[in-house]
């Protein structure tokens, strides 16, 4: 059983780097939208006594060492280590005393990742130039955290737009009643769970 769940992954990521090859210096490896449906697909299709959420941690980790078999890339992390860690698995990582630092980090490298607890700032959106928001998560202590990615990692195609107006904090809206003044920090495929983190 062990040897055929192992064949069949080797073959997943034999795969996941001849994409990889397909994918231009530009342009970004990751493509949110893209994983989401992956789980999603999963998820409608999963049946018998494993647990849901385990079958989204596994695939989570796939996706996470996916990505960075196609492009090395470091996780910068503000507060937020239980998510980054849940969502992209053992890969390379930064820590950053406050969303700043981390917005910083990738702003010098925009092909990396900043991971946000937005409890960490309440300003967190004001300074991240170019990046945006690519996820948002909620986790089980009642937090929120946003993924953020610089220029380049393509937005998802989900109907949901965050969006920060006039200084005003973030809020959530609809992709399609949007207005022409609103700063659109990211839009992304609604995400099914809410991260286990510990307490
Ligand atoms: C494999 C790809 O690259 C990345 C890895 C994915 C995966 O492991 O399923 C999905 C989307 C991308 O973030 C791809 O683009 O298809």
């Amino acid at each position: 059983m062990d040897s055929g769940l192992h064949r069949l992954l080797r073959e997943r990521f034999q795969i996941v780097a001849e994409i990889g090859k397909t994918k231009g210096p530009d342009e970004s490896i990751i493509r949110p939208a893209r994983e989401a449906a992956v789980i999603e697909n999963r998820l409608a299709a999963h049946e018998g006594p494993m647990p849901a959420d385990i079958l989204v941690h596994i695939w989570r980790v796939l996706i996470g060492g996916a990505c960075v078999v196609q492009r090395p890339f470091t996780l910068h992390i503000a507060g937020a280590l239980d998510t980054a860690r849940f969502l992209y698995g053992p890969i390379s990582a930064a820590l950053h005393a406050d969303a700043a630092d981390a917005v910083a980090a990738l702003a010098a490298k925009p092909s990396d990742l900043a991971i946000i607890d937005t409890a960490t700032s309440s300003d967190w959106w004001s300074g991240r130039g170019k990046a945006h928001a690519i996820g948002r998560y909620h986790t089980s202590s009642g937090g929120v955290v946003v993924v953020l990615g610089g220029e380049g990692v393509a937005f998802g195609a989900g109907p949901i737009a965050l969006v920060a107006q006039d200084g005003d904090a973030p809020r959530e809206v609809d992709a399609t009643v949007l207005g022409p003044d609103d700063d659109v920090i990211g839009r992304y495929h609604p995400f099914p769970l809410v991260i286990p983190v510990a307490e």
